[in-house]
C-alpha cells in the first residue's frame, strides 16, 4: 500500500558495482529520498558533499528520528516519535496511560512534511538552478502536528485550561498539558458519545460538538429549551463548568438513535458531529471509491487489495493509482532504460551480485 506508482530496483550499494549504479542514478535524478539510520548514507559513501559533487541540481531528502542534538544518533520508529514529539503525553485520559494514536503521524506524517519540503526545493530550484538538502526529523513532524498542545502549554502559565473537562471536575492542573480524553476545546466543546447499539457494537459512537452558534438548536433537539436562557448554560463560558452534565444529557439523546440517525438529524441543524466509522464501514463506502479515495488494485502475487488513493484532488492532474511493484521488478528496466546500460556493461553489473535479490532480515 505504501509503494503505489513506483518502480523498484534492488541494489547493494556496498558492492562497488552497486555503488557505481547509485552514483549514476544520482547524476540524472531530480530527487533522492532516504530514511536510513543516522550516518548510514555517509558510510555508504554518499555524503551530501559527494552527492552535490555528482549532481548540484539534486535534492536529497532525508527522514531521521531526531534533528541535531542529544538524540541525533538514535534509530526511531513510529511510536518512538509519537512519544518524543508530544503526542503520547497529550493523548488518552488524564488518569490513564499515555497513548499512541493509530494514525501514523510519525511515519506518514513525516513523509508528508518531507514531500512538502521536496516540492518546495524543486520549486526553488527552478529559480536558483541549485539543489538542496531537505531534512525532516520524525520528532519535529509529530511536534508540528501537536502544535496546539504547545499553545496550551503556554496558556497553562496563565491559569487552568478552562475548556478541558478536568476544569469542570475541579481537578487541579499540574505544570504540563494533561491528557484531555476526547475533549475538544474553547467555544466548541466536544465529546464522543454513545449511540444506540453501543453495548455490542464497539463503534456505535458519535462525536458531538456543542458549537456556540448552534447552542439553541442543540437545546431544542435534546428537549432542554430552558438551557437557552438559563444563565448557567446560555453562554460558552457559563457552560464550561457544566460540560459533564451537558454531555450526559446529550448522550441520553444520542443513545436513543443510531449514529447515522443522529448524524442525519443533527446535520439538519448544522450541529457539527461525526459518526465513529469503523475501517469496515469505510471500506464499504462506495462514495469513497467514486472519488478515488479508495481504490481496488489487482496484484500479481497478492490478488486484489484495497489501497487509499490520493486524498488530494487536483483538477488537472488525474494520475491513476497503480499497484506497488514487486521487489526488484524494474531492476533490469532501470539499468537499461534509465541508465542506458547494455552489453558487457550491463552483464558486469549483473554478474557482480549488486542487483540480486536482497536478504530481507528486517521484515522477518
Ligand atoms: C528505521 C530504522 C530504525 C531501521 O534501522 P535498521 O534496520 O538498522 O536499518 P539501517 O537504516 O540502519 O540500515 C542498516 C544497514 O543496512 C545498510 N543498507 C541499507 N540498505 C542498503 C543497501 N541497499 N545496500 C547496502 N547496504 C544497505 C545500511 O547502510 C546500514 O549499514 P551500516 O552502515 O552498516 O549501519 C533506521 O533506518 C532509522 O532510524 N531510520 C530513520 C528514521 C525512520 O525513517 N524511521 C521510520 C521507520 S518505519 C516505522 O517506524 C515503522 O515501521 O513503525
Amino acid at each position: 500500500m505504501l509503494n503505489s506508482n513506483k518502480r523498484s530496483i534492488t541494489l547493494d550499494t556496498k558492492n562497488p558495482e552497486g555503488k557505481k549504479v547509485l552514483e549514476d542514478l544520482v547524476k540524472i535524478c531530480d530527487v533522492m529520498v532516504e530514511n536510513f539510520a543516522p550516518g548510514a548514507l555517509d558510510r555508504m559513501g554518499f555524503s551530501w558533499e559527494r552527492i552535490q559533487e555528482l549532481n548540484p541540481r539534486i535534492i536529497l531528502a532525508s527522514v531521521k528520528g531526531f534533528g541535531p542534538g542529544p538524540f541525533e544518533d538514535c534509530k526511531v520508529y513510529e511510536n518512538v516519535a509519537q512519544c518524543t514529539g508530544g503526542s503520547a503525553s497529550t493523548t488518552g485520559f488524564r488518569d490513564g496511560l499515555p497513548l499512541v494514536t493509530a494514525a501514523q503521524i510519525g511515519d506518514s506524517g513525516t513523509g508528508l512534511h518531507l514531500a512538502l519540503g521536496i516540492v518546495t526545493a524543486l520549486y526553488q530550484r527552478t529559480l536558483t538552478g541549485k539543489g538542496q538538502k531537505v531534512l525532516c526529523a520524525m520528532q519535529d513532524a509529530v511536534l508540528n502536528l501537536c502544535r496546539v498542545k504547545m499553545r496550551d502549554q503556554q496558556r497553562l502559565d496563565r491559569g487552568p485550561l478552562r475548556e478541558y473537562s478536568q476544569f469542570g471536575e475541579g481537578i487541579p492542573f499540574g505544570d504540563a498539558v494533561p491528557r484531555a480524553g476526547n475533549d475538544s476545546g474553547g467555544g466548541q466543546p466536544g465529546r464522543i458519545l454513545k449511540c444506540k447499539g453501543w453495548e455490542t457494537d464497539p463503534n456505535a459512537y458519535i462525536y458531538f460538538i456543542t458549537q456556540a452558534p448552534v447552542w439553541e438548536k442543540i437545546c431544542d433537539v435534546i428537549h432542554e429549551p430552558d438551557w437557552k436562557t438559563n444563565p448557567a448554560y446560555a453562554t460558552p463560558a457559563a457552560r464550561l463548568p457544566h460540560l459533564n452534565e451537558i454531555f450526559t444529557r446529550i448522550e441520553s439523546w444520542t443513545m436513543a438513535h443510531t449514529k447515522f440517525e443522529a448524524m442525519e438529524i443533527l446535520n439538519k441543524y448544522d450541529i457539527p458531529c461525526g459518526p465513529v466509522l469503523s475501517m469496515k464501514e469505510i471500506a464499504e463506502d462506495r462514495s469513497l471509491y467514486a472519488t478515488g479515495t479508495l481504490v481496488e488494485i489487482d496484484h500479481p502475487t497478492r490478488g486484489k487489495y484495497l489501497t487509499v488513493g490520493n486524498p488530494i484532488k487536483l483538477s488537472d492532474n488525474d494520475v491513476e493509482v497503480e499497484r506497488s511493484p514487486l521487489l526488484g521488478e524494474h531492476t533490469d528496466e532501470i539499468l537499461a532504460n534509465v541508465l542506458g546500460l547494455s552489453g558487457a556493461e550491463l552483464e558486469r553489473v549483473k554478474a557482480s551480485g549488486a542487483v540480486g535479490q536482497p536478504v530481507r532480515l528486517a521484515a522477518e
